[in-house]
């Protein structure tokens, strides 16, 4: 899988770098070959242009029969045509297996999509290269502008339309069909689709979402193009009578499709397009301070603590990490990637709402492991000897990656969380590996506020109450990454362990 990290949408950059090296040497020999055909061509082409063109030269003659014996069946059947392609083919054949699959490009298309919902961007506006909310400042501006062609948006709308999805497939598929328009006459090689097919997959989308009269236009734009197109002018007869008779569907305001895992939605997206601003002390007079925790550990070099929530208690460490270590968190954790999973009953299963890869570190896979194991320990003041706490989980978010609303926490028995046997996530560490270009705020949805990605810094929160029921005020999310290449480190701290470290309140409702 290519787009769920993008460590493996860098490593397709080297898939295609050997492409072009394939391509520029088949250029090169096809030119050369058209230079050499030319060169006959114009010197056959010279000895005609001599009016008087005779064959009383002896040479002349001799060389008239030779070429019509030999020099003409040599260049006509010449296989060098042939087997410039044949290298070309077994370019691609060589990088066949890197090659992102038919489920690669659906879920580009998917993230483009979420990116277009959850940050409101239009899609012309994307189409352009341009990442702005309408009278909104853009929320990140691309060193170099790149735009996309009509055969780009075409597939996205095309991705949409085989879901049923009319709500994105007719945004961008108009998008499609408009720059279609714009080009029509002038086509690409590498395009697969036309004008036509957005105007074909348009009308059909439209008609689906009740609009007649706009499935109608389009059908008849289409014939223009392709008058001898039964099926068409089938359908522009039925919308016709459709319309005449009233009894087509009335045109509602299409809806986004709806998720059912996102009941909270709004509140979702409003927190993860919050500008980034100072994290907490600023709206809640909450402080920073440098804490030590009583550990010997932390004497020279205290914690740099930013309090950013007080229910639920949420704190983040600056310069938890260097930047050498989080370095050598990605490389170790790199080669291991898988697409992450998500609990799904008793079993663990990848899903839609979390995109990434990840990976789990052992504290015997390097010092630097171990060290950040021992600073854990010291600021957070609990027992992370096994089986009291998870292995690292270093995480690499994907194309438009997130992870949606969630626990960390188990919320039923049967969770597989269960199976440590040390009790449920009483604490989650997260650490951030890397800063982001735009996007990619950790969103705690019921207690309204977001976290900015703050690289090297680390998030704690308490995900249980004192009394050992799940806080349920931690619901949180890692919204899409707009630009970047997000990079996280999860430590699950577990119940057992820390009985005399985190004890219960006098009050069993704490
Ligand atoms: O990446 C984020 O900001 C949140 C990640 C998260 O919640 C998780 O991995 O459980
Ligand atoms: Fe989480």
């Amino acid at each position: 899988e290519t787009f769920s990290a993008m460590l493996s949408v860098r490593g397709a950059l080297g898939a295609e770098r050997r492409l072009l090296r394939r391509l520029r040497s088949y250029l090169r020999d096809e030119s050369s070959r058209l230079r050499r055909l030319r060169r006959f061509y114009e010197k056959v082409q010279a000895l005609h242009q001599d009016p008087k063109a005779s064959v009383d030269n002896p040479l002349l003659a001799f060389s008239l029969i030779k070429r019509l014996h030999s020099d003409w069946p040599s260049i006509v059947y010449s296989d060098e045509a042939t087997s410039n392609t044949q290298a070309l083919h077994a370019g691609l054949r060589e990088v066949e297996q890197e090659l992102p699959g038919a489920e690669d490009l659906d879920g580009a298309a998917r993230a483009l999509m979420r990116l277009q919902d959850v940050y409101a961007l239009s899609v012309k506006g994307l189409a352009s290269g341009v990442f702005q909310r309408a009278g909104h400042p853009p929320l990140y501006s691309p060193g170099r502008r790149v735009s996309l062609s009509a055969d780009d948006c075409f597939h996205v709308g095309k991705v949409a339309y085989d879901t049923g999805d009319y709500y994105h497939s007719i945004a961008w598929l108009e998008e499609a069909a408009s720059l279609f328009r714009l080009s029509y006459g002038s086509w690409n090689l590498e395009d697969r689709s036309s004008l036509e097919d957005a105007l074909d997959h348009l009308a059909f989308s439209y008609f689906m979402a009740g609009n007649i009269s706009h499935a109608l236009s389009l059908s008849r734009e289409f014939l223009r193009y392709d008058p001898s197109n039964q099926r068409v002018s089938r359908n522009v007869a039925k919308y016709k009578k459709l319309l005449e008779t009233g009894t087509g569907a009335s045109a509602s305001p299409l809806q986004r499709p709806n998720s059912t895992r996102l009941q909270s939605r709004d509140a979702y997206e409003e927190l993860c397009q919050r500008p980034r601003g100072q994290v907490g002390l600023q709206l809640l007079h909450l402080g920073c301070s440098y804490e030590t925790n009583g550990s010997p550990y932390l004497l020279l070099q205290p914690a740099k603590k930013e309090l950013v929530q007080i229910q639920p208690y949420v704190a983040l460490y600056h310069d938890f990490i260097t930047d050498a270590e989080a370095e050598t968190i990605k490389g170790l954790a790199g080669p291991w990637l898988q697409r992450s999973v998500v609990a799904s009953g008793e079993k663990q299963q990848k899903a839609e709402y979390r995109i990434s890869k990840s990976a789990w570190l052992k504290d015997t896979a390097d010092p630097v492991v171990r060290a950040l194991d021992t600073r854990i320990a010291a600021v957070t003041g609990l027992d992370l000897r096994p089986p009291y706490a998870e292995y690292l989980q270093v995480v690499n978010y994907g194309l438009g990656g997130h992870y949606e609303p969630h626990f960390d926490h188990a919320t039923s028995r049967k969770s597989p969380l269960y199976r440590m046997k040390s009790g449920n996530r009483i604490a989650t560490i997260m650490i951030y590996l890397s800063s982001v270009e735009a996007g990619g705020s950790t969103a705690f949805i019921y207690a309204n506020f977001s976290v900015p990605v703050v690289k090297n810094a680390a998030l704690f929160w308490w995900n249980l109450r004192r009394n050992g029921n799940g806080d349920g005020d931690t619901l949180h999310a890692g919204c899409p990454v707009l630009a970047g290449d997000k990079w996280v480190a999860n430590k699950w701290i577990h119940e057992h362990g820390q009985e005399f470290r985190r004890p219960c309140g006098a009050d069993p409702q704490d």
